[in-house]
């Protein structure tokens, strides 16, 4: 499967919840079990059972190199797994977003969005697909400029245009805020819960950042040593509010485990500070 063929409807604010009800495919579950991979002899993930229910907003985190994204295509299925069952959304249902755009640069940002439309539609339709994506990422104005002069948060926001104009069941967010700046990657965190909450996909975002995957996330695992060392449920309303005690004590709990205990209390007198 290319990117590509990954890459994915998008409605205006108003008309988001009317919309719902007649668009909106709601989420696919997703399984792993016994799920291992390994590229050549060097084993990454091993052992790996996971449920997701339908709808669920799942982040991932853990250490550089621990195997996030390698966990996260081999949901959707841009890896095959060395061992074990994967069952999850495919085709058209499945979308997944990169931490670079990946834009077209000789395409105009609406057609960089009709690429994520499935096929059998006519042009048009498809055109006009596209731009009820656009005017859900806030960039109706901007459908017949080029890439190029996008900022990169802006770029980020044709990106998810093109993964929600299929209207996924899946959408998989490998690190998709990870090169934008500190306020851009707050209005895009917005963003991506707004369109969540309107289209009720399953949502699995890998992240560094483990306040990001508190803000955002209904559960957070960590992956060590090739497995889930923590699996945590984030019951908090939302918006969340950053630094709150309860969100602190969560962060806590992850970087206790990735550094031991002591962690926590520094990371709690930072949030408090
Ligand atoms: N196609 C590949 N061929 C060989 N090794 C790979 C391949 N893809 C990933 N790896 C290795 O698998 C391990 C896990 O990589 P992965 O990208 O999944 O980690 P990650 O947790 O997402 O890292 P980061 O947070 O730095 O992006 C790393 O050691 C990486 O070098």
């Amino acid at each position: 499967m290319t990117d590509h063929a990954l890459s994915g409807f998008a409605f205006s604010p108003s008309a988001a919840s009317a919309v719902r009800t007649v668009h909106a495919r709601g989420g696919a579950p997703v399984a792993l079990r016994g799920l291992a991979k390994s590229f050549g002899a060097k084993p990454v993930l091993s052992g790996i059972d996971l449920e997701i229910p339908a709808g669920q907003f799942l982040a991932v985190v853990g250490r550089s190199g621990c195997g996030k994204s390698t966990l996260l295509r081999t949901i959707v299925g841009l890896e095959s797994p060395s061992a074990g069952v994967v069952a999850a959304a495919r085709g058209d249902e499945a979308r997944i977003m990169f931490q670079e755009p990946r834009l077209l640069p000789w395409a105009r940002i609406v057609d960089n969005v009709r690429v994520g439309v499935p096929g059998g539609k006519t042009k048009a339709d498809a055109r006009e697909a596209a731009r009820a994506a656009l005017a859900e990422v806030g960039l109706a104005d901007r459908a017949g400029e080029w890439p190029s002069v996008l900022s990169g948060g802006q770029k980020q926001r044709v990106a998810l245009a093109r993964a929600l104009v299929s209207r996924p069941r899946l959408l998989a967010l490998d690190e998709p805020l990870g090169a934008l700046d500190a306020l851009t990657r707050i209005e895009m965190q917005a963003l991506l819960e707004r369109v969540w909450r309107e289209q009720g996909f399953t949502a699995v975002l890998v992240t560094h950042d483990v306040s990001e995957a508190l803000a955002l996330a209904d559960r957070v695992i960590l992956i060590e040593n090739g497995a889930i060392a923590l699996d945590i449920a984030v019951d908090l309303p939302r918006p969340r509010r950053r630094g709150s005690p309860e969100i602190a004590r969560l962060e806590g709990a992850i970087l206790d485990q990735l550094f031991g205990n002591g962690a926590s209390e520094d990371a709690l007198k930072e949030s408090v500070a």
